[in-house]
């Protein structure tokens, strides 16, 4: 454990391997994890499961409030259950990755669900020495204090490329086509109420494209040891504290 608590938020567009990598940086750490993206997840599922209308807005947001989620934040046990149905598995199929962004984009759910994150990044700070979180938003709203913040980057090319591979074993036209509604349009989507396709201010972006997930892996753990400059997202401009972004909701 180290000596004084650690967040490391991560923030990055699908498919960009945030997951893997926080993943393994947490083990490697000895921190606590947490998946936001499997928060939303969790929420659609039981919005459809109870057979809400994703577009009622005000029935979908109670929903994240009353949500009975338990989320594991061990980052060797990937754990989630709603209501005590272990729902790891299915949050992963198509049908929710199809309809999730209809209640990510929902801004009572994200502060309902941003509320439940920051009590655990609070929680884990306290018992685990620290925590290593993932998502869209949290280097910009969840968590802009953080110790170490940083944006997990890739060509769209490269990351159809490895979701196709991920879910249908190979990378071929017609692969890269199935996939590309839950890459492209996704972000599309997703990035009306988040800032995750460009480094804001104080965050370092690592642009992972041309890089193995064991490469991405150790440019990671230089950050956090201090070993690789913090740099603005853009080096042409100076480097100004961060201020907390103002212009996202924050609810
Ligand atoms: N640098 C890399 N090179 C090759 N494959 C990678 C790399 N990083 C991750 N992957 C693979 O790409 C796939 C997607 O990675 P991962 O699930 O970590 O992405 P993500 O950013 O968390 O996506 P999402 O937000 O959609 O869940 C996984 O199969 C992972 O093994
Ligand atoms: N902090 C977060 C985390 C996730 N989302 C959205 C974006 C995705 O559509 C969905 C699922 O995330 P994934 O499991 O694919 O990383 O949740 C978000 O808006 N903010």
């Amino acid at each position: 454990m180290s000596a004084s608590p650690l967040t490391v938020a991560i923030d990055g567009p699908s498919g960009s391997g945030k997951s893997s990598v926080s993943r393994a940086l947490a083990r490697d750490l000895g921190l606590a994890y947490l998946d936001t993206g499997a928060m939303y997840r969790a929420l659609a599922w039981w919005a459809l499961e109870r057979e809400l209308d994703l577009q009622d807005q005000a029935l979908v947001a109670q929903a994240a409030r009353d949500l009975p989620l338990r989320i594991s934040t061990d980052p060797d046990e990937q754990a989630l259950s709603v209501d005590d149905t272990d729902v790891t598995q299915e949050i992963r199929q198509t049908r929710i990755s199809a309809q999730v962004s209809a209640v990510a984009t929902n801004l009572d759910v994200r502060g309902e669900l941003r509320r439940r994150q920051r009590e655990i990044i609070e929680q884990e700070r306290q018992r685990s020495g620290g925590i290593v979180v993932e998502g869209r938003d949290i280097t910009t709203v969840v968590a802009p204090d953080a110790e170490h913040r940083i944006l997990i980057t890739a060509s769209e090319e490269a990351r159809l490329a490895r979701r196709a591979l991920e879910v249908h074993g190979s990378a071929g036209a017609e692969q890269l086509a199935a996939t590309r509604d839950q890459v492209v349009r996704r972000d599309a989507d997703d990035s009306t109420v988040s800032t995750f396709l460009e480094a804001a201010d104080g965050v370092v972006a690592l642009d992972t494209s041309d890089l193995t997930l064991e490469q991405v892996i150790s440019a990671v753990h230089a950050l956090v040891r201090g070993e690789a400059k913090t740099v603005p997202a853009d080096p042409s401009t100076p480097h100004t504290p961060h201020q907390p972004d103002q212009s996202q909701e924050d609810r």
